[in-house]
């Protein structure tokens, strides 16, 4: 079976500065890959590449063996970033709705299962600015869990978090995984990682 995801050559550049590479990586189903490195190193870059929002220098990705464009990895890819992409003004289910009407959904699970599996049960009508960094963060784990995506792409997901939350990233990355499902997660050290089969990538700015 070929590797999820997998990375050839990978470079990006900001005018003409580069930023990384040329990285190689992959990362199977029932994996996750830590990707570590010094603030500044190109790990949120890097996710932002793959995801398809911005765009690669040089390089191929692959998932599942077959070379994938910016948009065939739209489809695979649940992305997880730093800020919560929500709608300020519309309420947390009504958020869980849009996304996924954009993304779509798993299927046999509804925003509301969701909204309680991460601990946001009674905030649905919430409107998702009056929510806390936290509960933003678990409103895009909800989110997250909800994605059909089999390849999770997790920027520090246990940032704003408390223990309970950490613990409720593990569980969901331990859960996916053995769903066939694989991630990557960004992170500065090894001190916050799921305990899960894991393959490391240390990210260095080019010299
Ligand atoms: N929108 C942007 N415009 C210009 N430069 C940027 C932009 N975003 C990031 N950079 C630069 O690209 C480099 C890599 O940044 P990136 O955010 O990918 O690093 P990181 O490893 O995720 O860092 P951190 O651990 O601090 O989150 C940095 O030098 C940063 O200043």
């Amino acid at each position: 079976m070929p590797p999820l995801l997998e990375a050839r050559g990978l470079r990006f550049s900001r005018n003409d500065e580069p930023v990384f590479g040329p990285l190689d990586f992959a990362v199977e189903a029932n994996e996750a890959l830590l990707v570590q490195g010094d603030n500044g190193a190109g790990k949120t870059t890097l996710l932002r590449v793959l995801a398809g929002l911005l765009k690669l220098d040089e390089g191929e990705v692959l998932i599942e063996g077959r070379v994938a464009d910016a948009y065939q990895r739209s489809h695979a890819i649940a992305y997880l970033g730093h800020l919560a992409a929500l709608k300020a003004d519309l309420s947390a289910l009504e958020n869980l709705d849009f996304l996924c009407g954009l993304h779509g959904r798993r299927a046999n699970l509804v925003p509301e299962q969701a909204m309680a599996m991460v601990g946001l049960a009674g905030y649905e009508d919430a409107l998702a600015r009056q929510l806390s960094a936290g509960q933003k963060k678990r409103l895009s784990l909800a989110r997250l869990w909800l994605s059909p995506a089999p390849l999770w792409l997790l920027d520090e997901p246990y940032a704003n978090l408390d223990l309970d939350g950490i613990e409720l990233v593990n569980r969901m990355v331990q859960a996916h995984l053995q769903d066939g499902g694989a991630t990557l997660v960004t992170t500065h050290g090894a001190y916050a990682a799921p305990p899960v089969r894991t393959r490391m990538l240390v990210m260095r700015k080019p010299a």
